[in-house]
């Protein structure tokens, strides 16, 4: 898939732009502080319905002005598609596919993107919501139902948390426990879904993980990489132990490649995840009670990355940190476009080469090369390999200008 033609209208520093875009690389450069960002994090929000650089989106939205407009012209196999979204400051944000109303969570169902930015080192380093929102994102791109089940998780999630908090403050009440206990079906019934769906991505990750760490890195005789979700919330106070379901765990070298996927029974042989959720908070409902809120479920998960079998969060230099991180985007990226019906997801370097020597610049170029379309921006030109120099777009003061 490819992105034809992108229009903004007051969003972040453009008041109005016109940008044509073309397969292949298409270059996009200016100094510091014009607008480059600006432009490709309009195209990550049709994908992800965010930002990879910020959470409050009204930042997205022209300083003085109620309402920003991106709109997108996508080809798809040979498919014209028109995308458009209203991100306004009440947060009420409306959504348009091919001029009709769509829901704005149901915007990824048209296009798919994976943008690698320096802020992606958080994805090793940072805490666990990053990597939470990274599998999640991921899962939504690749089978947008899953955006229904998250929505509904945090819903239930918002409302047993202001049962348990109400309970806390006013004693609990009988009426309270039976509620209670409908809330935990419906947030057994999502959550382990949610569970099991990124158990499941983890595992698919690991091979395309390991290819796309060896492309980045060039190791012949690599280290071990490995991811494992650890569910059910790692609580602090150690009232449940956490869980784990190993996820990725083979060599990155070597033949013998160890089955990805191992499932770890956690209470008994055969125990399925929401067997496991519904004990865990049958264990902590009292501690629940006295905290008021919601101590197990994938809103506590972590995804536990491992080079060398040492955790790489910790452990890993400043250069092995990022170049896992770009491993995970291009592992995201092969898997979109094995699965994608509507071809290759557009892939969007933001400010990269900066960061890397001349020989990962040169492999990350062949990584990505044969994507249908690749957006890169820059501000030093000489900082992009020669193999993604096509189209240039230069950018001026939130303005599209000639050379
Ligand atoms: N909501 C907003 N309204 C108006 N201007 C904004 C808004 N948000 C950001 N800007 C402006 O956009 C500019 C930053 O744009 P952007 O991050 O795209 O720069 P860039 O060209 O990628 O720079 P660099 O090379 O330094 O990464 C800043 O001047 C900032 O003040």
């Amino acid at each position: 898939m490819r992105v034809t033609h992108l229009s903004l209208t007051d969003f972040r520093n453009y008041a109005q732009a016109e940008v044509p875009l073309f397969a292949g690389p298409n270059l996009i450069v200016g100094r510091n502080g014009q607008g480059k960002t600006n432009l490709v994090e309009a195209l990550g929000y049709l994908s992800t319905l965010g930002s990879h650089r910020v959470s409050t989106l009204t930042a997205m939205i022209r300083a003085g002005q109620d309402a920003a407009i991106i709109r997108a012209r996508l080809e798809s196999n040979g498919r014209q598609i028109l995308a458009e979204v209203q991100l306004n400051r009440t947060g009420q944000n409306r959504a348009q596919v091919n001029r009709s109303v769509i829901r704005t969570r149901d915007l990824p169902r048209y296009f798919s993107c994976v943008v690698f930015a320096p802020e992606d080192l958080a994805l090793v380093r940072g805490d666990p919501g990053g990597r939470r929102r990274f599998l999640d994102q991921l899962l939504v791109l690749r089978t947008p139902r899953l955006a229904g089940v998250l929505a509904d998780y945090d819903r239930v999630l918002k409302q047993r948390n202001s049962l348990l908090k109400s309970a806390r403050s006013s004693g609990v009440k009988g009426n309270q426990l039976a509620t209670l206990e409908i809330w935990d079906e419906r947030l057994v019934a999502f959550g382990s879904e949610i569970i099991d769906e990124r158990a499941e991505l983890v595992r698919q990750l690991g091979e395309p993980l390991r290819v796309a760490y060896r492309a980045v890195v060039g190791a012949d005789h690599g280290p071990t990489l490995s991811g494992a979700l650890s569910i059910l919330g790692a609580d602090a106070d150690g009232e449940i132990s956490t869980s784990s379901t190993t996820a990725t765990g083979s060599a990155m070298t070597g033949s013998s490649n160890t089955p990805a996927g191992t499932r770890i029974p956690l209470i008994a042989p055969g125990a399925t995840t929401a067997d496991v959720f519904r004990s865990a908070l049958a264990g902590l409902r009292r501690k629940e009670l006295e905290r008021g809120i919601t101590l197990a479920g994938p809103h506590r998960d972590d995804v536990i990355f491992s080079l060398n079998d040492l955790p790489a969060k910790g452990y890993a230099s400043h250069g092995e940190s990022w170049s896992f991180a770009l491993s995970l985007k291009l592992a995201s990226a092969e898997l979109l476009r094995r699965d994608s019906v509507t071809g290759d997801p557009v892939v969007i370097l933001d400010d990269v080469f900066a960061e890397l020597d001349q020989q990962r610049r040169t492999r990350l170029a062949a990584a990505v090369t044969g994507f249908e379309q690749v957006l890169i921006t820059s501000a030093v030109l000489e900082d992009v390999p020669e193999a993604l120099v096509a189209h240039t777009i230069h950018i001026r003061g939130g303005a599209v200008v000639d050379g």
